[in-house]
C-alpha cells in the first residue's frame, strides 16, 4: 500500500465525479481547494462531487482549504484572456486592494496597495511564482502606478501571484477574505485541513484557531505555508501551535534565493519529523505534466527526494487543477512515491530516535522496531484520537499501519499522515475482542490473510503491541 500521501488540487481540469473518482483510485488522499481561485459556489459544487466520488469508490479522502493569505495577486484578466509578454515590453501595475478591477495587458492590477511603496526603481516584481520577471523603470505617484519592463517571454493568466523578492509585506497574517473563506469551508465543506498561505508568526496560527473555535471545528488541522524568510525563521515558534506544515516552494523560491529552497525543504521536513508533525512538500513536483503525459527526469528525482527527505505528503497543484493530464499526474506520482518509500531504509534520512514521549509514542516506537525485527507486514493500531497513528508515522515502519478509529472526523484527519491507512471501527470492549477485531479488519482491508502474523498496538484496554497470527 502506498505510504506517502498525495494532495491533489482540484480546479477546472477536475470538474466531474468520474474524473475525481479516477484521481482517488490513482492515489489522491487529500483534495486541496485553493481559495485564491474560484467562487464559493464553485468550490461547494466541486466538494459535493468529491463526496459522490468517495461513495462511488468506497474510499475516503481529506479536504483541505488553502487560503489566499497575505499573498499579493493580480486580479482576473479581462475576458479571461491570457497575456503574452516578451523581453523589452513594458506595462503598468495599478493598485487595487479590493481586487475588483480587471487586469489588462497594459495595466496589471495588484491586490496589495503597498506594492507601490515597497518596490523601488530598479527592483523586481515577479509574477506567477517567478515565471514572468519584470523590473520597475519608473513610478507615477499621482496614479500610484508602477511602470515595469519585461525581462523574459512569459504568459500571464488570471489571479497569478506577484512577489517582491526580499520585501516584508505589510498585510495581516489572516485577512478578512481568509476568515470568510475559512468560515465558508467549515460550514459547508467539512474540511479537515487548512493550508494557510503566507503565515509568518505564531499569532497567525492562533488567529485561525480562534475562528475554528468559533465555528466549533477545533479538530481542523492547521498547516502554515511559510513562504518568506520571516516565516521560515519562525518555524519552531509557529510549530508550537500548528498541526503540520507545508513547504510551499513556489512563492518561497521567489522570496528567498532559490538555491536555498532545497535546504529549507530539508530543514522543515527534518524539524517536523523530530516533533512528529506531518509535512506536505508542494509545487512544481510534476509541473511539466500540465501538458505532457509523463514527468521529466528532474521531476521524478525531485519527488523521490522529498520522500527520502521524510515528507509525509507530496502535492500536485496546476497539474491536477488546470492541466491536461490530471489522472496521469496522480498515477505517476504514486509510482514515484511508492518506489522511493520502498527504499527508504537504504536512502532515506534517518528517522528521529526515541527521546522521551508518552505511552502511545513508546508503544508505536517499539512496535515499529518489533515489526521490522519479525518481518511483520501489517500493524493494526487502535486509536481514540489520531495520536498513536501519528507516532507510527514518526518512526516510519516498513509495515502498513491500519488505524482503527471511532469517528469519520478522526479517520479523515489521518489522510495526510505517512503510512497510515485509517478506517472506522467500534472501540473494543476488552483485550480479547480487540485482537479479534484487529484480525478481521486487517483481512477486510486486504492487508492480511489467514496465517499471517500481525502486530496489534493499543493504549486501552491494555497498553502494548501484541503479535497474533490471523485465524
Ligand atoms: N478553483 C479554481 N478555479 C480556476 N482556476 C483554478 C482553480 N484552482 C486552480 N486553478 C488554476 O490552476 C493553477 C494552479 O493551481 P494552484 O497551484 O493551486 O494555484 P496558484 O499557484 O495560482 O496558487 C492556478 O494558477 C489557476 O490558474
Ligand atoms: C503552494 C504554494 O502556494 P500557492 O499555490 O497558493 O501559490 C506555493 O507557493 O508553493
Amino acid at each position: 500500500m502506498k505510504k506517502t500521501k498525495i494532495v491533489s488540487t482540484l480546479g477546472p481540469a477536475s470538474f466531474t465525479v468520474p474524473k475525481i473518482a479516477k484521481l482517488i483510485k490513482a492515489g489522491a488522499n487529500v483534495f486541496r481547494f485553493n481559495f485564491s481561485h474560484g467562487s464559493h459556489p464553485e468550490h461547494f459544487k466541486r466538494y459535493k462531487m468529491v463526496v459522490q466520488a468517495e461513495k462511488q469508490t468506497g474510499m475516503n479522502v481529506g479536504i483541505d482549504c488553502d487560503t489566499k493569505g497575505a499573498e499579493i495577486r493580480t486580479t482576473a484578466n479581462k475576458d479571461g484572456k491570457k497575456f503574452t509578454y516578451h523581453p523589452g515590453d513594458t506595462f503598468n501595475i495599478g493598485m487595487d486592494a479590493d481586487g475588483k478591477k480587471e487586469t489588462t495587458k497594459d495595466l496589471v492590477q495588484s491586490t496589495y496597495d503597498g506594492l507601490f511603496d515597497d518596490v523601488h526603481v530598479g527592483g523586481h516584481v515577479m509574477f506567477d511564482d517567478g515565471i514572468l520577471d519584470t523590473i520597475c523603470v519608473s513610478k507615477d505617484s499621482s496614479k500610484r502606478q508602477l511602470h515595469v519592463k519585461v525581462q523574459n517571454t512569459a504568459t500571464l493568466g488570471s489571479r497569478k501571484t506577484a512577489d517582491i523578492p526580499g520585501a516584508i509585506v505589510n498585510l495581516p497574517g489572516v485577512t478578512k477574505k481568509d476568515e470568510n473563506d475559512i468560515r465558508f469551508a467549515c460550514e459547508n465543506m467539512h474540511i479537515n485541513f487548512i493550508t494557510a498561505s503566507f503565515l509568518r508568526k505564531p499569532q497567525d496560527v492562533r488567529d485561525i484557531q480562534k475562528i475554528l473555535k468559533d465555528e466549533n471545528m477545533t479538530d481542523v488541522q492547521i498547516f502554515p505555508k511559510l513562504e518568506n524568510q520571516e516565516g521560515i525563521d519562525n518555524l519552531p515558534q509557529i510549530m508550537k501551535f500548528a498541526d503540520g506544515v507545508m513547504v510551499p516552494r513556489g512563492d518561497m523560491a521567489v522570496n528567498i534565493p532559490f538555491e536555498n529552497v532545497p535546504l529549507v525543504q530539508k530543514h522543515m521536513i527534518h524539524y517536523c519529523n523530530k516533533i512528529g508533525k506531518p509535512v506536505i512538500t508542494a509545487t512544481q513536483m510534476e509541473a511539466s505534466m500540465a501538458v505532457n503525459p509523463r514527468p521529466s527526469r528532474a521531476e521524478v528525482s525531485d519527488c523521490a527526494d522529498a520522500v527520502f527527505d521524510g515528507t509525509d505528503a507530496t502535492m500536485l497543484s496546476g497539474e491536477t487543477a488546470n492541466g491536461d493530464w490530471p489522472v496521469h499526474a496522480v498515477a505517476s506520482m504514486a509510482r514515484i512515491d511508492t518506489k522511493a518509500e520502498n527504499h527508504f531504509a537504504e536512502y532515506g534520512y534517518p528517522r528521529p530516535k526515541f527521546d522521551g514521549g508518552d505511552t502511545e509514542e513508546a508503544v508505536a516506537h517499539s512496535a515499529t522496531l518489533e515489526a521490522t525485527d519479525l518481518g511483520i507486514k501489517t500493524i493494526v493500531c487502535f486509536a481514540k484520537n489520531g495520536h498513536m497513528p501519528r507516532m507510527f508515522s514518526k518512526y516510519h515502519p516498513n509495515a502498513d499501519v491500519l488505524a482503527l478509529v471511532p469517528t469519520e472526523r478522526i479517520r479523515d484527519g489521518l489522510t495526510i499522515d505517512w503510512g497510515i491507512h485509517p478506517v472506522m471501527a467500534k472501540a473494543p470492549a476488552d483485550f480479547k475482542s480487540a485482537l479479534q477485531e484487529a484480525m478481521s479488519e486487517a483481512v477486510n482491508s486486504g492487508l492480511a490473510k489467514k496465517g499471517d502474523k500481525i502486530l496489534v498496538a493499543m493504549a486501552t484496554p491494555v497498553k502494548g503491541a501484541f503479535v497474533v497470527t490471523v485465524k
